[in-house]
């Protein structure tokens, strides 16, 4: 597991962390709209470099901190269900949603790795959408 920089300054070393990877989770923090808004920059050019089959995940991070929130949750949602990649939000603070991300894509690629002809297809949005948590407005952490 690599974690790549992401700043802007770094995109042209970051090519070669990615370029051979199964699968990237994308972060954006929910508290900061530009992270929010360079993620479509950041498929643009995962369509460039990447493994033309690597699996993706959009994640909100920071979904414990609801007080500074700046991007909905539906606006993480309308971005990933435009682009066909499963998304939830998480906390790496909190732990929620964190294992059920790599889970999720470990079971994918184990999927793809394993698929027999007359295997019942995983479906990682599927799996994504009945397993993952959503945050609470109003609870206290
Ligand atoms: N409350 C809260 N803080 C978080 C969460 N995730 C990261 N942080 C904090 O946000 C700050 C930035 O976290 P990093 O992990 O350095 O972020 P990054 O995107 O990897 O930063 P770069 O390495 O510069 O690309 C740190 O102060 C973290 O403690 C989270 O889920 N909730």
């Amino acid at each position: 597991i690599w974690d790549t920089a992401g700043q802007e300054r770094f995109r042209s070393v970051t090519h070669a962390y990615y370029r051979d990877a199964q699968a990237l989770l994308l972060l954006y923090d929910i508290t900061n709209k530009s992270s929010f808004d360079n993620i479509r920059a950041w498929l643009t050019e995962i369509h460039e470099y990447a493994q033309r089959d690597v699996v993706i995940m959009l994640l909100g991070n920071k979904a414990d901190v609801s007080s500074e929130r700046m991007i909905r949750s539906e606006d993480g949602e309308m971005l990933a269900r435009e682009y066909g990649v499963p998304f939830m939000e998480t906390s790496a603070k909190t732990g929620m949603n964190v294992e059920l991300a790599f889970l999720a894509i470990a079971k994918e690629l184990k999927y793809r790795a394993g698929r027999q002809a007359h295997e019942r297809s995983f479906q990682i949005r599927d799996y994504v959408e009945s397993q993952k948590k959503r945050p609470s407005c109003c609870s206290f952490l």
